[in-house]
This record gives structure tokens, sequence and C-alpha cells, in this order.
């Protein structure tokens, strides 16, 4: 990736680290804030309704008690009578006798003035009828008149909506159909209407609302949604804190990875520059006789400081880069330069170098080789070139550079077989020499694990294609002589020998003949 690339990605991976989980947060402590304040407006119109239809009763109870009174209308007698139905009953305000439309009485006796009997707007089941009054008493709003055949009662409506709700939020009680009776906090008589015919739809995006159906009535609570943000508790403002948190580390863990990441690259750069790689080479052994038959070279990244990295750490960038190329022209140069001077005297050893993907592809490492083994006596045939199934996918220019390998001479293998994408189809269709099976295959060898019963597969493979096998990181000597026993001709790993420095490996090398004996001759698969 380029760097720019590596900015921008870094910038909007940065951006949406900050903005997610702030936004996460946000949105969890808004969802619970608006739950809680549902949960709150039902109480509160449950509560209000139950309030409400009390009211009602004991208003209902007033005229049905004056229905049955059977002094003679507006006698002294049922004038009395009406006022201890008054002052017994603490939802009423006063009661009236009307006959032909008109107040011929109420609890005080004859009235002043002439009261006509106002229409009924609502007639509840139980057959009392509701209409709101223009007469206002103590509070602004009207009074409410109840009314049973010929009888009414006046009730302030502050008795129906004998609530606390808070500062916000609006009640009201209103008739079955809609209409407000009762209110507090001047709730939109529209939208309480809409409420009342469709109580769970939404009807105003901007207002939390509940409804509870009674008896007689249903109580409306409405609160606006604003207010939650004004209303934001100590809980939600926790997870606030807590979403910036996270926010703040994860853009410090982007910081820090791409900073990593750019600053890995612009050292591999210069180390390219500076031609910091060595090579150690790790022993590859024939199984059968013990004899060191050769060498993988693999590549370290020497620091000015002496510190090692390893290439698993930086091959990945330096394939992503472009790097690779140097670096494989780097292993080769030293390769020369470490066991030039061995290869030349001896015959039976080779080199495995690996090449990348993009070496694979365009070929053009087959110049390298060639310009360095010139004037050395080192042999193309012993210089192996070995690749991952990945630098084999291009099945065409694989082909090709692999042909024009073993045309000069060399010996090519295909590495860590069995962990890509590899198929048969890449042993059948490339001309192959060996393939070395992974050392993650090895390890299984003798154990019960799943995939152990994947090696035996991956060497009657190779054995029916007729490519050399090399075994890679065998650690225990059951895994070596498992090999042995199933036709593997060579391997390497910890039991033999880590990578050596490239003095170290003439050594070993050295060590290894006088106890083992001299190599074979040159290993070369012929292909027909
Ligand atoms: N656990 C265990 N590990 C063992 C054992 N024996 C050897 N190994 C390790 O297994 C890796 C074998 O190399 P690889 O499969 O080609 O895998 C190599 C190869 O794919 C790549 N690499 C190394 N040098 C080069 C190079 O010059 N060019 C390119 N393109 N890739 C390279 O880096 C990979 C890792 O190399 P290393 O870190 O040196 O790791 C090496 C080696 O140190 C063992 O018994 N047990």
């Amino acid at each position: 990736m380029e760097r720019s690339h590596i900015v921008i990605f870094a910038c909007i991976v940065a951006a949406l680290c900050a903005v997610l989980p702030i936004l996460a947060a946000f949105y969890v402590s808004w969802t619970l804030a608006v739950s809680r304040e549902q949960a709150r407006l039902k109480e509160l119109a449950e509560y209000a309704v139950t309030r409400a239809d009390a009211v009602f009763d004991d208003a209902t109870r007033a005229l049905k008690a004056a229905d049955h009174l059977v002094a003679p209308a507006c006698s002294p007698e049922h004038v009395a009578a009406m006022r201890a139905i008054v002052i017994t009953t603490r939802s009423i305000e006063d009661i009236g006798y009307f006959a032909n439309g008109q107040l011929i009485c109420n609890s005080w006796g004859a009235p002043d003035v002439a009261v006509a009997r106002p229409k009924a707007e609502f007639t509840a089941a139980n057959g009392v009828s509701v209409t709101k009054l223009q007469l206002r008493i103590a509070n602004d709003a009207p009074m409410i008149d109840f009314r049973f055949r010929s009888y009414s009662v006046v009730t302030d409506p502050a008795r129906l909506a004998d609530v606390l709700a808070g500062t916000g939020t609006s009640l009201a009680i209103a008739t079955q159909d809609g209409m407000i009776v009762a209110a507090l906090n001047d709730p939109d008589p529209d939208t309480v209407k809409r409420i009342v015919a469709n109580p769970q739809g939404d009807v105003d995006t901007q207002m939390l609302s509940a409804a509870a159906r009674g008896r007689a009535w249903v109580a409306v609570a409405l609160s606006p949604e604003i207010g939650l943000v004004m209303d934001m508790n100590r809980e939600q403002l926790l997870l606030l804190s807590l979403g910036v948190l996270i926010a703040a580390l994860m853009i410090g863990l982007v910081v820090w990875v791409s900073r990593r990441r750019l600053s890995l690259r612009g050292e591999l750069a210069i180390a390219v520059g500076r031609r910091e790689f060595v090579v150690h080479y790790q022993p590859i052994i024939e199984l059968k006789s013990g004899i060191c038959v050769g060498a993988e070279a693999l590549v370290r990244w020497r620091r000015p400081d002496g510190q090692m990295e390893q290439p698993d750490i930086f091959i990945p960038i330096a394939e992503e880069s472009g790097l690779i190329k140097d670096i494989t022209d780097q292993v080769i140069e030293n390769v020369m330069k470490d066991l030039g001077g061995l290869l030349a005297a001896d015959r039976s050893l080779h080199v495995a170098i690996n090449l990348a993907a993009v070496d694979i592809h365009s070929g053009r490492v087959l110049q390298v080789i060639q310009r360095a083994l010139a004037g050395t006596n080192v042999l193309a045939q012993q210089i192996w070139l070995e690749a991952t199934e990945r630098g084999f996918m291009d099945v065409t220019s694989a082909s090709a550079t692999i042909d024009e390998a073993r045309r000069l001479g060399h010996s090519v293998a295909i590495d860590d077989f069995g962990t890509g994408y590899s198929s048969l189809q890449y042993l059948k269709d490339l001309p192959l020499d060996a393939l070395k099976i992974d050392k993650s295959f090895v390890g299984t060898v003798g154990l019960d694990a799943a995939t152990s019963s994947i090696t035996p597969h991956i060497i009657d493979m190779a054995k029916t294609l007729d490519l050399l096998i090399v075994a890679e990181g065998i650690e225990q000597q059951r895994q070596a002589d498992y090999l042995v026993e199933h036709g593997v001709q060579y391997g390497q790993g910890w039991f033999f020998s880590k990578p050596l420095a490239a003095a170290d490996f003439a050594a070993f090398y050295h060590a290894r003949q006088k106890e083992f004996g001299p190599g074979p001759a040159i290993i070369r698969r012929e292909i027909a």
C-alpha cells in the first residue's frame, strides 16, 4: 500500500473510531432515556385514569342518590337533602334539579337567575352525560357538568386531573372519543385526540406519549423529546464518557499501528539502501542417511543496534511496498558471498532461496541469479528456488518462470504446501521438482489432531506426481522416523538444527559430513 493510501486509510479509520463509539453510546443512552420516560408516562397515565374514574364514580353515586330522593321537588326537605349530598360527596361542587330544560333549584334553593340546562356532549356507559360548562370558578378551566335524568352535578376539572405530572409533562383526561375534560400543562387537543384514537401509533415524532384507558376516561400523558436531552441523567453521561474514552483509545491504537507501519516501511526502505540484510541457513538433511545435503536461506534484518528482525515481521510489508525485489537481490548476493566457496567445492550441496510472488510472476530474478553465478563455479543446479502457493496462483506466468528456471538448471519447490489455496491442479499443471510440507502438518504427526490425517495424503500426492519431498519443522525423533517410514526423502527443523549464521552452517556441514559421510551427487528430478 502506498504511503499516502496508508495515511488516508488511517485517517478514515481514526474518524470512524472517533465517531462510531460516541454515536453508539449516544444511541444507547438515548434509547434508555426514551424507554425510561415512556415507562414513567405510562405509570402517570394509569394512575391519573384511576383517580379520574374514582372521581366520576363519586359524582355518579351523588347523582343516583339524588335521583332516589322522594321529597317534593325543590321543597325545603328536597333542597336540604341535596345539600347533604353535596357536603358528603368530595368530588362535586354543587347539585341542581332541572325540569323542562331549566334549573329549578340547587343545594342553596331556587336560583336568582334563569339557568338553561346545557346540551350533553358525551354519554358514558353508565348513562351519565358529560358537558363542559362555560362556568368558571376558582381556576381557569371551565367546570364540568355530569347529568343523570333530572339532576346535574358540577365538578372542578382539577379534581379529575389530581396528580403531580412534573414540569414539561402534560396530562389530559379525555372522554373515550378524545374530548379533553380536564388537563394539566395544556396538552394539544388534536394530539390527544389522535392518541386516544390510536394509542400505539406514531403520533408526533417530537413528543413521547402514553395512554391509559379506564372505565369512563382515557388519560394521556405527553412530554417533549427535547426534555430528555436536558434531562440526561448521570448514567447516560457516564455512557457517553465511556464512548469518548473508547473512541480515544481506538484513535490512539489506529495512530500507533499506522505510525508503526509507516515507520517500519520507512525504516525498511532505509535498511534496503544500507544493505542491512543477512542470511541464515537452516540445514536440509537426507532423512534416511542423516547427511546434510543443503540449506534453506532465510533472510534476517540486522538493525544498526544489532537487533535481528525475523522475516515474518518485515516480508509482508516488503511485499506490499515493492521493496521485496531488492531484498531478494540482496539475499542472492549474500548467499553467493557466504556459501559460494562451499558450493563450488562440493557439488552435493544445494541452497534453497525463497522467492516472493512478484519474483515468480516477473521471472526477473533468474537473470539476477545468473549474474551472481557468473564466474563463481557454482552450478545453477545447486540453487533451488522456493515459493509459497501464492507465487504460483497465476499459473501462466508461474509456468513460464519455472520452465525457464529449470532450463537454466535450477530446481523449483512449492513451499508451505497445504496452508493456502493449493489444489492438485497446481501440482499437475506446474513443472515443479519438490514439495515442502509445512511445519504445521509435520507438527501433528503421531497426534490425534484433525490435521494429522492430512500429512499422509500430502505425501501420497507428492509421490503420485513423482515430486521430491522436503518436510519442514521437524522437532522430534518420532516425526523424523514417521517421515522416513512414509518415504519422505528430506527434512529440516530444530531436531537437526536451527537456522545458522553462514560460518556456523559451514561448521555444521563439515561435522555432519565427517559423521555421516559425503553427500550424494547433485539432487535433480528429471522431468520427461
Ligand atoms: N517452529 C519451528 N519453526 C521452524 C523449525 N525449523 C525451521 N523453522 C522456521 O520455519 C520457517 C521456515 O521457512 P519458510 O516456511 O520458508 O517460511 C519463511 C519464508 O516464507 C519467509 N522468508 C524467509 N526468508 C525469506 C526470503 O529471503 N525471501 C522471502 N521472500 N521470504 C522469506 O519467511 C518465513 C519465515 O521464516 P523464518 O522466520 O526464518 O522461519 C523459518 C524457520 O526458522 C522448527 O523445527 N520448528
